[in-house]
């Protein structure tokens, strides 16, 4: 393989919640494609160093606090570029085009509205994603699970997967209809984790591809316009979910968890290796709890999924 072009960039998110995107100039590699501010890296710089120095020069301000969002290795016919994406969560100054170059504030539903070069697909999913991905654990009736669901969206849950395999298809349908509803108003979006052709009859966000599922496909099996997921547990099963152009994935189990108590942890070694492979957003799966929030960005991740935080 070549050796990459380092390149930092910036997902500045200001109090609004909108992301700042810069319109390439003419001229220029990929000219009048929006972009995330950022450039590459000189030498001896570290991937921070180098975004606060590019992020000062471009836009006029200073990157006061930000956390590692994704990093994501793409081969362009003339060039190979590793992108190592930041969220940057405080800056100082108001930000200007000291290049020329139009900038614009934008919400992140809106950035599907705009084009960027073909690596930031996944970086774009990567900023819409929120960092906690609930799946949902065990409940004793309809009432019961809309109960639990209720107190998670209170709590700021932001992306659901509904899981329950012990329901037959009429029962599971009905929940899905009935967790529509508080989804919608909280904001949420919801993920079936069901077979594909449920969306015909579920307006949900999107479908959760268990492992099984997600080998049976060879192309992607539900509308650009929707979600997709899968449940990953090694690098065959990642490069899958690239194939089948999956929007996330869930990698698991990182650490040994009571509800999978036969399967063989990966490890935080192995977390690593498979996200820095992987060019789609990873959460960590199994075990994981909110304090293991900053060691799963630093380690490439894209947030924790789990059950028993908000669940129980
Ligand atoms: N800054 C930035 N670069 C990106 C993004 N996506 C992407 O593929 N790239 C690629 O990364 C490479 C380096 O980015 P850059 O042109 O901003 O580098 P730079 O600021 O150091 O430019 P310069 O060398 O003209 O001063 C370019 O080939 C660009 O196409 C993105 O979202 N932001
Ligand atoms: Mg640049």
């Amino acid at each position: 393989m070549p050796q990459p072009m380092l390149v930092a960039a910036a997902a500045i998110i200001n109090d609004k919640g909108q992301v700042l995107i810069a319109r390439r100039p003419a001229g220029v590699d990929q000219a009048g494609l929006w972009e995330l501010p950022g450039g590459k890296l000189a030498p001896y710089e570290t991937g921070f160093q180098a975004l606060k120095r590019e992020i000062g020069e471009e836009l006029g301000i200073e990157v006061l606090k930000a956390r590692p969002l994704i990093r994501v290795r793409h081969s362009y016919s003339n060039k190979t570029v590793l992108l190592d994406v930041w969220k940057v969560l405080e800056f100082a100054g108001e930000p200007w085009g000291r290049e020329g170059q139009p900038i614009r504030w934008v919400a992140v539903d809106d950035l599907v509205n705009y084009t960027f070069p073909a690596a930031n697909k996944p970086i774009i999913k990567a900023v819409e994603l929120p960092e906690e991905y609930l799946i949902t654990g065990a409940f004793k009736d309809t009432q019961d699970a809309l109960n639990r669901l209720n107190k998670a969206l209170e709590q700021g849950v932001k992306l659901v997967q509904l899981r329950a395999h012990q329901l037959n298809a009429e029962s599971y349908r009905e929940l899905a209809q009935a967790f529509l509803g508080p989804c919608q108003s909280a904001g949420a979006k919801l993920m079936l984790n069901a077979a594909p052709e449920l969306l015909n009859q579920v307006d949900a966000d999107g479908i959760h591809l268990t492992a099984a599922r997600l080998a049976q496909y060879d192309q992607r099996p539900v509308p650009v316009d929707k979600w997709l997921a899968a449940s990953c547990h090694d690098a065959e099963s990642i490069t899958q979910a690239e194939n089948i152009r999956a929007d996330f994935i869930t990698l698991s189990p990182v650490l040994k968890t009571p509800s999978h108590p036969k399967a063989q942890a990966l490890g935080w070694h192995d977390f690593n290796n498979l996200t820095d492979n992987s060019k789609l957003p990873v959460y960590a799966l199994g075990g994981m709890d909110k304090k293991q929030l900053d060691r799963i960005f630093g380690l490439g991740g894209q947030g924790l999924a789990g059950i028993t935080q908000y669940w129980s």
